[in-house]
Formats: structure tokens, C-alpha cells, sequence
């Protein structure tokens, strides 16, 4: 389902690469978490996922199709596969919670009939169906962060991208969003999703991908935070006291022997550690990595704007009839949406035959009522020369490209 091949990402102007040959599958229906200190490559790993940031060496395979090869003509169409979440929600401040979900699926041309039907599902199904004409600023953090899910799911992607969804939230609000992540999964939505949260990891014992200064030190199919991504580094070896020296391998001994994890530590986990800063300074405990959070994490301007008819047109997945019911009589909210080979195909672009995606693993039934749906998708094609310049949320059409001293949109989540 996604699959990095060796993947180096070095952003322009930097020394230190922010992903360093990282290899890693996650296959369809599983639940990942990225860990890592501030700064170990985690929201990279996303953005490429997105194809937002290109590798600047090895590949990145999502839903078959290796991102290099997807132009940017075509990316609409391959992100209506990939629902994301982030911390600060990014609601659009001036459309209730009804209006913000549905914007996109009008912005992929969904119907009236479609957009009446799916919405009022999902807002039920994260609980908020008493709740549609509100505005944004009438929720609390975790109803606003229910709304973006709701948003994110509404067109049922195959893959459910989360960046510290929980880092704007109290433990308890936290765990009904976790929750709520884990019956998405159950109902067959991979989610892949990078945390600071360790009590979060810890409870849910899912897979957990650790990163170090961009290299993975850590694959676990039943981890919990672990050590390494809350416990500040202790400097270069040879600059260490015998104490430290000791506390260092207690702490990693402590982790070998974790007798609830199943530990497939890759062996870089060693090379890692040797890996210090040369001049022997900590890297970021986790207040720090707090602190950093929320800055990077602030709030951008929304776009209002309204979809763009042309793409809104040429969006209509096939299978559909004008009421937004399939062809076979399924409703529109009951269908996942279709391989995004079939988008892609729609638009000229094959599947790498050799990445097939494997068989999943079987789902629990969700207990509430509806399956899941949906993406935020960009409506209309970009061009290739603007790719480097916008951000992530620019590019799903989420908000206009435009400095944020200009905005004049309110602000919506916490952070800001
Ligand atoms: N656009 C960029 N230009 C230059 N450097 C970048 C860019 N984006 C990220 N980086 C650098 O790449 C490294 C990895 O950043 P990334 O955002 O992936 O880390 P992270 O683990 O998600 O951190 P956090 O938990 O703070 O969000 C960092 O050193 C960061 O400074």
C-alpha cells in the first residue's frame, strides 16, 4: 500500500538529509504509528507519501504507483485516495461543520444527492450529527479535530494520513479521537499517523516506525513509544561518563527486553545511536519537542473559495448515477472509494505491476453505523512550477497560497 525503497529526502539549503535511505512497507488495513524526536523526519515521510516533497533519492510507492512517475496533472486524482489530518484541524472558519465536510465532495464534483446522503453519515459516525450548523468556532478542539476527520473520510480514501492529529489536545479528548482512529481502521483505512503522543502509543500497541535523524531505528509490530524518541541522546561516546555511559545502556537494554513488544529492530537502531550530535549536545526532550510543535504547528489561513466547476466536472468518478448512487444500486456513502489505479487510469496513468497491493488483513466490523469515506482534493490540476512553493494544505486546496500576515480569515484551532 506504501512502500519507501530507500528513500533520501534533503531539503534545499540543508546539510543533514531529513530522511536518510529509509526502507519501510505498510500494507493495507494496518495501523502505523511514526515516532521520533522533533525533527526526525516524521511529517516528511507524510509529505512524501502526498508526493507534497519529492525523494531526492530511492522511491516512494503509494496504491501501486510509484510517486515520481505521477504528474502533477494527475495528483488530484491520486490524493482522492489519501485522507489527512493534521494538528490544527485547518477548518474552513466561515462554513459550518455541514459546509466543511461537504466541500470536498464538491470540490471532486460529488453530487447534491451524494453530498445530502454521505455528509449527515459521517457526521454521525464521529458523533456530531447534532451538531452540523454549527461553525467551527462554536466546537471545542476535539469536535473540531472530529469535523476534519469527518472531512477526511467522507470520500472513503483507502489511506487516512494523520500528523499529530492529537497534539492540540487533552488526554481525554485525545483518546476519543484515537477512538474514533481505531474504528476507521477497523472498517479496512490504513492510517498512518506521526506522534509525539507516547501515552497514545503506548495504549494502543499498534505498529510503531521510529525515526532517528531521519533513519529508522525502529520497527515494531506491537511497540509502544519507546525510549529513544522521548529520552534526550547522551552526547558522543567518547565524551561521556562512565554514568551516562551506563544509563544509556540500561535504557537501551530496558528496551530490548520490553516483554510486550515484538521487536524487528532494524540494526540500524546501533548505528543510530552512534549518531550523536558531534558537539555532544541532547537532542529535543519531549517539552522542547512540544515547543517546537506548536510553532511549526500554527494555524494557516483557509481558502474559502468555492470549487472549480472544470475540475469539479472532470472529477466525477465513473460508477456513479447524477443522484450520487452507484450504478449497483450501493449508496454513495457504502462504496470505498475505487483504486486509485482506476482514478489514475481514468487519467492515463497505470499501476507499477510490481507493487501490487497485498491482501489485508481482515477488519473488525465498525459498531456504528456507517463505513467510511473520503479526501480533500485539490480541484484542478497544478502546475508543475508552483508544486515546490505551496504547502501541503495549498496543495489539497485547502487554503490560498497567500502569506499568513495577509490573512484575514479567522483562525480556528487552538495553536494560534
Ligand atoms: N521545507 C523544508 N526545508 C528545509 N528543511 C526542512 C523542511 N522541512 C523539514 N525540514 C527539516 O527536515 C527535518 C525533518 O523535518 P520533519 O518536519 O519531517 O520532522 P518531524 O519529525 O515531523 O518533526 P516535528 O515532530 O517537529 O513535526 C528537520 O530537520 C527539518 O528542519
Amino acid at each position: 500500500m506504501i512502500r519507501f525503497d530507500q528513500v533520501t529526502k534533503k531539503y534545499p539549503g540543508t546539510i543533514k538529509p531529513a530522511l536518510n535511505a529509509v526502507d519501510f512497507e505498510v500494507r493495507r488495513g494496518e495501523f502505523v504509528f511514526l515516532v521520533g524526536a522533533s525533527g526526525s523526519g516524521k511529517s516528511s515521510c507524510l509529505r512524501l507519501v502526498l508526493k507534497e516533497e519529492k525523494p531526492s533519492a530511492g522511491t516512494v510507492h503509494v496504491l501501486g504507483h510509484n510517486v515520481s512517475s505521477i504528474s502533477n496533472r494527475k495528483i488530484p486524482y491520486f490524493r482522492r485516495n489519501l485522507g489527512v489530518v493534521f494538528q490544527d484541524f485547518r477548518l474552513l472558519p466561515n462554513k459550518t461543520v455541514f459546509q466543511n465536510v461537504a466541500f470536498t465532495l464538491q470540490v471532486i464534483g460529488k453530487s447534491r444527492g451524494f453530498v445530502q446522503e454521505a455528509v449527515p453519515d459521517v457526521l454521525k459516525m464521529v458523533g456530531l450529527d447534532n451538531k452540523a450548523q454549527r461553525m467551527p468556532h462554536e466546537l471545542s478542539g476535539g469536535e473540531q479535530q472530529r469535523v476534519a476527520i469527518a472531512r477526511a473520510i467522507v470520500n472513503k480514501p483507502q489511506v487516512l494520513l494523520a500528523d499529530e492529529p492529537t497534539g492540540n489536545l487533552d488526554p481525554a479528548t485525545s483518546a476519543g479521537i484515537m477512538q474514533l482512529l481505531e474504528r476507521i481502521n477497523a472498517n479496512g483505512t490504513t492510517v498512518v499517523m506521526a506522534t509525539h503522543e507516547a501515552a497514545i502509543v503506548d495504549k494502543m500497541q499498534r505498529r510503531v516506525i521510529e525515526l532517528v535523524e531521519g533513519a529508522i531505528v525502529r520497527d515494531e509490530t506491537h511497540g509502544g513509544y519507546g525510549n529513544t524518541a522521548v529520552i534526550p541522546e547522551l552526547g558522543p561516546r567518547k565524551e561521556r561518563g562512565a554514568d551516562a555511559e551506563r544509563a544509556k545502556r540500561a535504557v537501551e537494554e530496558a528496551a530490548r527486553e520490553a516483554p510486550s513488544t515484538q521487536s524487528v529492530v532494524t540494526q540500524r537502531r546501533s548505528e543510530a545511536a552512534e549518531v550523536v550530535a558531534p558537539t555532544g549536545e541532547a537532542t529535543d526532550a519531549p517539552s522542547a519537542t512540544r515547543a517546537n510543535r506548536s510553532e511549526t504547528g500554527a494555524i494557516d489561513r483557509l481558502s474559502d473559495s468555492e470549487p472549480n466547476e472544470t475540475a469539479a466536472a472532470q472529477a466525477e468518478p465513473a460508477g456513479t448515477t447524477p443522484s450520487g448512487r452507484a450504478s449497483d444500486g450501493t449508496p454513495p456513502w457504502a462504496a470505498r472509494s475505487r483504486d486509485t489505479s482506476e482514478d489514475l487510469a481514468t487519467a492515463g496513468e497505470q499501476p507499477d505491476r510490481d507493487d501490487t497491493p497485498r491482501p489485508s488483513e481482515p477488519a473488525q466490523p465498525l459498531t456504528q453505523s456507517q463505513p467510511i469515506t473520503g479526501l480533500p482534493l485539490i480541484p484542478g490540476p497544478l502546475p508543475d512550477d508552483t508544486q515546490e512553493h505551496l504547502s501541503l494544505a495549498e496543495r489539497l486546496g485547502l487554503r490560498a497560497g497567500k502569506p499568513r500576515d495577509e490573512d484575514t480569515e479567522q483562525n480556528v484551532g487552538p495553536t494560534k
